[in-house]
């Protein structure tokens, strides 16, 4: 089965002059590691947004886990898919664990199973001890771990995250990339943003490059590479079908 069908997306925002996703169509099966990639403003978070059900297309299909993201399906499709935001979506005032809670019980999870899940998951990401500290008082990296764990709590089959490392540090960031690689190794599917493409040529087995709402190519990295003779890796790959011209 295929984890995400996208078929001939378009979206306009309000007031807009251009439309931001302009038949935009790719698919991936499940089990796999995604990279969804383009310069700045070629309508990656619009297009995860919209998979996430929390923007409207103006046409198109999408498909999540075999079920089409609309109304009918909105339950369904919470279950099965998990979503980390670009901007931290945590209550500051609140503990790590507080927070956690509010979360698993959004999802229905409740009591001693919930609250072992909490702990299991603040260690594996190296924040057992800043579990009853506020976020507020959080670093960015222990931040986006806790934002992690707010989307994994119901087991989500589907992954998806809006540049889940940029602006931490190597540390946390080695961390987050080898939770991604063990929730893959799972059976789940992940779908993720990022402009560091050393990075996505290293955990992805296949990219989606895109721009100006438009999908350029997919592949598995390394065959994309291999495929372009004066490439030596995704960034040259990139470039080649991006182009050079600094985007606004
Ligand atoms: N709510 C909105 N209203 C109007 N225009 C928007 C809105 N959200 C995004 N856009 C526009 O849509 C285009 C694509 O934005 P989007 O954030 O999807 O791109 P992106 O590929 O995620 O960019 P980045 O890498 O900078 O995060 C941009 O020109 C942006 O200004």
């Amino acid at each position: 089965m295929n984890s995400i069908v996208v078929k001939n997306l378009y979206k306009t925002y309000a007031g807009a002059l251009q439309p931001t996703l302009q038949g935009l169509s790719f698919s991936f099966p499940e089990g796999k590691i995604v990279g969804l990639l383009g310069p700045n403003g070629a309508g990656k978070t619009t297009t995860i947004s919209i998979l996430c059900g929390i923007v409207k297309a103006s046409s198109g299909e999408v498909t999540v886990c075999g079920l089409s993201q609309d109304a009918s399906h909105r339950e369904q499709v919470k279950r099965v898919m998990g979503i980390v935001p670009q901007q931290i979506a945590l209550f500051p005032q609140l503990t790590a664990y507080e927070n956690l809670v509010y979360f698993g019980n959004l999802y229905g999870l409740k009591g001693k199973s919930l609250r072992g899940k909490i702990l299991d998951y603040l260690e594996a990401f190296g924040l057992e001890k800043a579990a009853h500290k506020e976020v507020i008082k959080f670093s960015g990296g222990m931040k986006r771990r806790t934002n992690i764990i707010a989307a994994i709590l119901h087991d989500p089959e589907l992954l998806i995250l809006d540049e889940p490392t940029a602006g931490v540090d190597v540390q946390s960031r080695s961390m987050i990339l080898r939770f991604l690689r063990e929730y893959n190794a799972k059976g789940n599917s992940v779908l993720y943003t990022s402009h560091l493409l050393e990075e996505a040529q290293q955990i992805c087995d296949e990219v989606v490059i895109m721009d100006e709402g438009k999908v350029l190519v997919q592949g598995e990295p390394g065959i994309l590479i291999q495929t372009l003779n004066e490439c030596r890796n995704l960034e040259d790959v990139f470039l080649h079908y991006t182009g050079e011209a600094v985007r606004d």
